[in-house]
């Protein structure tokens, strides 16, 4: 008995046996440490009404819990097991009531203040859990190693619709996946995929996949395997950001005017059809461009033009079948990539159509607009197995329509090549060339018939190539006019011939030639007054050489801007007369200055009579209507003779100089006529 009570009083338990009469028989000294007893205030023989007024706590009747009553009405009424936490002070104590067999209890008294903390702990660690779950965006669900759901969160539930049956624990997956097929949101085939990553997932590897809605929705769902088997899943609402990344991805690879592929979407395309055609399914690629794109910008702006590219695109869609495709590279360029060529015919017939639909009228802001199309093609593998070889043939091609007159369509050749080449060449050098400083004007003498005095001079332009030496007008001119570079460059001539003419005595006269295509810019007006201003340069002593071409289309306006150049004071001369159409009545609509006569006719002039007959109309016609003559290519002192004899006013030619750099101007006027050395040019 004495060593049970020394085992009883080393006790980290509290501990007190009450008798049947509910009298303390025995207790240790940690239980009225634990229950904070007052000194001495357990005793044997204490009643336990009287252990309860020593004792606060255990006079007090808890609020919630399953033990609705005081500890003391419990002993006395109950003869049940309570177990009890009470927390006193800082500490957390079970308190345990256990009826012993005998009759009587034994109350035992455990400190569990660590496990409370670690409890609530657990408990605040649970709750934030919860709220994280629940304010999740993304549905999450967990499965134990049967599929059977272990928890998933509001998120889940909302983005399937599915009823609260279905959230609870022990739900098996196939009836969750059931619901979600039957409710309509769910296409079947994402059973099998589901198979595969559930048993990824239960085997212990991560697994995740985008799963397309049959609403629309995309939704990316991952599963990671959980220990003891199982997976927790997330199903993520990925709608957005797809379809932002398919807008990226578009916007990468399209026109954004047009919505056409782009030349890096062409080249994929292109990559594919090649490997296809060197199996044997050949392909053609044709290269279209717009003729005269840029009037209609130039005149109408960049919105009329956005819109012309756009009804173009319709036109072209509405030839093409499921074996073609179109691409717009930028500007007026499309490329049509036509598969599986058996019959090149085929191909020749859709170019056909294709010239033919954009030859027809536009309605572009209510204006009626006219262009064309051009087109290249080269037929894979033959005319090239690159996507750069077959489009630059194509575009070789191209050139081609484009240099036999536009508005039609030319297959590529081999032997095009060299000659599309070495004209590409130049045109890109004459780029750089007006860029650069590599152009000189050259001026040959006009004398007057009788006096043989120089009256002028005649402005030609020399291109110094810096690898080919002096290139003839002759051979970049036309070029230059095809390609519009006549605009800048002419205006340099024109801008230079007025300031060396500035410094030359004022009777002498500077001519310049205008082309067509110049002489049509609606800047042409405003350049030739500034380069009178800049130059200070007489007007009178200014002669603007123009063909009856300038006079074939839209002539009213032509008149009108020839009228308000003559009214500057500004000399109008008519050029290569005869050469034209209808020359004589082109004399009637406009009072020009002077007529220069084609030098085709002063050559002739000794040995066809016809010729004679013409220049000698003219030089009539001149006359009478009180206009300089010119015959220009006098070469020999015979042609002069004739000339003179015919009446003619004025004299240009080899026979008094060819023509030669400013420098020599001052010794050309010094000798009063151009007997002077002549210049190789
Ligand atoms: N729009 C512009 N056209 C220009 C300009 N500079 C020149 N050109 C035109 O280029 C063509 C070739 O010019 P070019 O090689 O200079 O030939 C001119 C004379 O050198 C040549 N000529 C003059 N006299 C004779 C001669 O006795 N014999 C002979 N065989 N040729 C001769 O004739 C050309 C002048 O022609 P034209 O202009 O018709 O008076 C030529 O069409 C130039 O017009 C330019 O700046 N702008």
């Amino acid at each position: 008995m004495l060593s049970l009570l020394r085992i009883l009083e080393n006790m980290q338990q509290g501990v007190m046996l009450l008798d049947a009469d509910l009298q303390v028989v025995a207790f240790n000294g940690r239980a009225g440490e634990l229950l904070q007893a007052p000194k001495d205030g357990i005793e044997v023989g204490l009643s336990a009404t009287r252990l309860a007024d020593q004792i606060p706590v255990l006079a007090i009747t808890p609020k919630s819990g399953t033990a609705r009553e005081s500890w003391v009405t419990h002993v006395q009424t109950r003869s049940t097991t309570l177990r009890r936490e009470i927390s006193i002070g800082s500490r957390v104590i079970l308190l345990t009531t256990a009826p012993i067999e005998e009759g009587g209890w034994l109350v035992t008294c455990d400190d569990i203040s660590a496990l409370a903390t670690i409890r609530r702990d657990l408990a605040d660690q649970n709750s934030r859990f919860d709220a994280a779950l629940a304010n999740m965006p993304h549905g999450l669900c967990m499965f134990d190693a049967e599929t059977k759901l272990l928890l998933c969160n509001a998120a889940y539930a909302r983005l399937y619709d599915l009823p609260d049956s279905l959230t609870r624990p022990g739900t098996p997956l196939g009836q969750i996946l059931d619901y979600r097929r039957t409710a309509g949101n769910e296409p079947a085939q994402r059973e099998a995929y589901f198979d595969v990553v559930v048993e990824a997932a239960i085997k212990g590897s991560a697994a995740s996949q985008c799963v397309n809605l049959v609403d629309g929705r995309v939704i990316k769902i991952t599963h990671n395997p959980i220990e003891n088997g199982g997976y927790v899943a997330t199903h993520e609402d990925v709608t957005e950001s797809v379809r932002a990344e398919e807008q990226i991805r578009h916007m990468a690879s399209h026109d954004p005017l047009t919505g056409l592929p782009n030349r890096a979407l062409l080249r994929e395309k292109l990559d594919r059809e090649l490997i296809l055609s060197r199996a044997g399914k050949r392909c053609a690629v044709l290269c279209l461009d717009l003729d005269h794109f840029k009037d209609v910008n130039d005149t109408m702006g960049h919105g009329a033009g956005d819109q012309l590219l756009k009804t173009v695109t319709d036109r072209l869609r509405s030839h093409l079948t499921d074996h073609d495709t179109i691409a717009r590279l930028g500007g007026d360029e499309f490329i049509v990539v036509r598969e599986n060529v058996q019959d090149v015919e085929l191909v020749s017939d859709l170019a056909q159509r294709l010239v033919e639909s954009v030859g027809e009228t536009f309605s572009i802001d209510g204006q009626a607009v006219h262009v064309g199309a051009s087109i290249g093609i080269a037929i894979a593998p033959e005319d090239g197995d690159t996507p750069d070889g077959v489009l630059r043939n194509a575009d070789t091609a191209l050139y081609k329509a484009k240099t036999s007159g536009r508005s039609t369509f030319c297959f590529f050749e081999a032997e095009m090549d060299a000659g599309i080449q070495k004209r590409r060449r130049l045109e890109i050098d004459l780029r750089q060339a007006i860029a650069g400083d590599e152009f000189e004007i050259f001026y040959q003498p006009q004398v007057n018939t009788e006096t043989e005095n120089v009256v002028g001079f005649e402005a030609l332009v020399r291109w110094h190539h810096p690898d080919r030496g002096l290139v003839s007008p002759a051979e970049f001119i036309p070029l230059a006019e095809e390609t519009g570079l006549i605009v800048p460059l002419g205006e340099w001539v024109l801008r230079q011939a007025c300031k060396d003419a500035a410094t030359w005595p004022k009777n002498i006269k500077v001519a310049v030639n205008l082309s067509p295509l110049q002489f049509r810019s609606p800047l042409l007006i405003h350049t030739v007054v500034s380069a009178l201003g800049d130059s200070g340069l007489t007007p009178c002593q200014l002669e603007l050489e123009i063909t009856e071409s300038v006079l074939l289309t839209d002539s009213e306006s032509a008149l009108a801007t020839l009228h308000h150049i003559k009214g500057l004071g500004v000399q109008i001369a008519m050029d290569d007369f005869g050469t034209g159409y209808s020359s004589l009545s082109y004399l009637r609509l406009f009072p020009f200055d002077k007529i220069k006569i084609d030098q085709s006719f002063i050559r002739e002039l000794g040995t066809s009579k016809d010729c004679a007959a013409i220049v000698k109309a003219v030089v009539d016609l001149g006359y009478s209507l009180g206009i300089t003559t010119t015959a220009e290519g006098v070469e020999t002192p015979e042609q002069l003779d004739r000339v003179r004899r015919h009446g003619c006013t004025e004299i240009q030619g080899y026979l008094f100089g060819k023509p030669l750099p400013v420098s020599h101007v001052p010794e050309v006027l010094a000798k009063g006529q151009a007997a002077v050395p002549s210049v190789q040019d």
